[in-house]
């Protein structure tokens, strides 16, 4: 496997996590303080670097969010954001002083679009902006972070003058914001190199890269950031974030650390803790991860095709570039569905319990996959039902070749079924009170015996309306009584198979021919 966790010769990368803050800005993840203690607990214990808390000023609620974070960091540097604005700045330094390691994050824009329409501000007066912001921060905390708001739609010229700018006055991190998700790999990697490599004072501030992820390219941007001389990644748990959201931290780890072959880097973050993290997150921000999310979602380590799970049984990196372990997760799913193999299915029997031989192993596996077929979701359940039935049926000599029930309100219920007797098909109709009624008269008819029903019974064998139905069928005859069981995804053809299955054990216990014993 190419995964590696050798960190010799490879330079470390120092994660700023901001779900608390940028994350918290995706519509409707608000988190209450008890919700941000928590996910700060667990990003803290995680490993992550810089936890960025909140927006001090933009509410009392998130001021005091802040503060309670600040206070209960044991090992992370806590951040707090402020924008160009003296009282903003102050607020943050307020906050952030309560960490044992506090950080003031301030940002200005820099695009000319922005500077036309949002700040109104022309580029001197932003670069006279920036020296003084930055300097206040500095004289409030040592560790000032200074971000250029959409800096990738910032002519580089002028870019460099702010960075150049920000540095002199004191911010020991500059953060290059692909704020509107508008970079290619390409251009971020171009302009952190020339940023780095021509500004005056670049090699005294540690580099950041922070995307957005409206064209699907948070990550990719990110690491190309990351190539380009960036040292700092800004990313959020699960990729939560303003609109399409930010870079995701787990999948910045998780390349970082399976392809060190491709990207000679690495984090401090404990990677079997990203799952637990991601769920947190999740239950807190009440945002659900999508199933095919990379690394944390349900689909990540689960197989349903055939081929791949014959290939994973064999050796799970036939299609695995990480461990479920490595990323906290207990193990690789095999989902058992409709495109699943034999392998997979003897896989599971096993698992299961059950030992079938060849020929009952091949009827159960044409059974699955016609169930497979007509129910989105197989469960265990399901198989335990259908083998159970399979076996249970196995030495039936009257079968269920088809049916066909007619059911209408206030009027006719009436069952057309053939039946094999020991090979024999027999088609027969009969009328009922009710639809289950007009098939057990049907196979009374086929079968010229009239039992007593003793039990009838159904239950789901799982949830929901798709779920296969378990029919229970106790009968007697003549003094001797005897059970029968089926599951079906149709209730009717459930209860028939019972019904059937139950007259097929009156038979054995009777140890008549079914000649003999259909004559009576
Ligand atoms: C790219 C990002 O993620 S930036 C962070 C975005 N996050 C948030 O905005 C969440 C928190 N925000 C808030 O609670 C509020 O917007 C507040 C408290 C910050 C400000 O509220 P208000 O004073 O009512 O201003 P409002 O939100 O309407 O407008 C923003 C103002 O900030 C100005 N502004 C925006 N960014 C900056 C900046 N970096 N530096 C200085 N001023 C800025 C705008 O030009 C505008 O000023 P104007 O009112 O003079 O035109
Ligand atoms: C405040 C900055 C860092 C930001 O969130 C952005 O530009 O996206």
């Amino acid at each position: 496997m190419t995964m590696s966790a050798d960190n010799s010769n490879k330079e470390r990368v120092y994660i700023f996590d901001t779900t608390l803050r940028d994350g918290e800005q995706s519509p409707g993840a608000t988190m209450t303080l008890e919700e941000k203690l928590q996910v700060a607990e667990a990003l803290d214990e995680m490993g992550v670097d810089i936890i960025e808390a909140g927006f001090p000023i933009a509410s009392v609620g998130d001021f005091e969010a802040v503060c309670a974070v600040a206070k209960q960091v044991k090992h992370a540097t806590v951040a707090g954001l402020a924008r160009a604005i003296p009282a903003d700045i102050d607020r943050a330094g307020e906050a952030v002083r309560h960490a044992q390691r506090g950080r003031i994050h301030t940002f200005v824009s820099t695009s000319p679009i922005h500077l036309a329409h949002q700040m109104r501000k022309t580029e001197d007066e932003v670069i006279e902006i920036i020296a003084r912001t930055v300097s206040q921060a500095r004289n409030l905390i040592d560790d000032v972070e200074w971000s250029a708001m959409d800096a990738t739609r910032t002519p580089i010229e002028f870019l460099m003058r702010c960075v150049e700018t920000a540095i002199k006055a004191g911010a020991s991190t500059i953060n290059l914001p692909d704020t509107v998700g508008y970079a290619v790999p390409e251009e971020h990697y171009a302009m952190f190199k020339t940023i780095i490599d021509k500004v005056p004072g670049a090699d005294k501030a540690i580099f950041s890269v922070h995307c957005h992820d409206d064209l699907g390219m948070a990550v990719a941007n990110s690491l190309a950031g990351v190539a380009g001389g960036a040292r700092q990644v800004e990313c959020t748990i699960n990729g939560l974030g303003e609109r399409a959201g930010n870079a995701a931290l787990e999948e910045i780890v998780m390349a970082l650390r399976t392809r060190g072959d491709a990207m000679p880097y690495y984090t401090n973050v404990e990677t079997t803790q990203l799952s637990r993290a991601s769920r947190i997150v999740s239950a807190a921000a009440n945002f659900p991860v999508q199933f095919n999310k990379a690394i944390v979602g349900k689909n990540a380590f689960a197989h349903e095709s055939g081929i791949h799970q014959d290939g994973m049984l064999k050796n799970a990196e036939t299609y695995e570039i990480m461990t479920p372990e490595s990323v906290g997760i207990k193990a690789t799913t095999l989902v058992m569905g409709k495109h699943s193999g034999r392998a997979a299915f003897k896989d599971k029997l096993k698992e299961l319990g059950y030992e079938l031989g060849d020929n009952a192993f091949q009827e159960a596996f044409v059974r699955f996959k016609d169930l497979a077929d007509r129910k989105k979701h197989i469960y265990d359940a399901d198989i335990v039902a259908l083998v159970d039935d399979e076996v249970g049926s196995a030495g039936d000599r009257i079968r269920l070749v088809n049916m066909e029930v007619v059911s209408k309100t206030g009027g006719v219920h009436r069952c057309s079924m053939t039946l094999s007797i020991d090979g024999q098909e027999n088609t027969v109709t009969y009328d009922g009170m009710g639809s289950v009624d007009a098939i057990f008269n049907a196979i009374k008819q086929g079968v010229g015996q009239n039992p007593h029903l003793v039990l009838y019974a159904i239950d789901g064998v799982t949830g929901g309306t798709d779920a296969q139905a378990n029919a229970h069928v106790r009968l007697e005859l003549n003094g001797r009584i005897a059970s029968g069981n089926a599951a079906e995804p149709d209730t009717l053809v459930a209860s028939a198979r019972a019904y059937l299955n139950a007259y097929n054990r009156l038979l054995l216990e009777r140890g008549a021919s079914a000649q003999g014993a259909l004559a009576g």
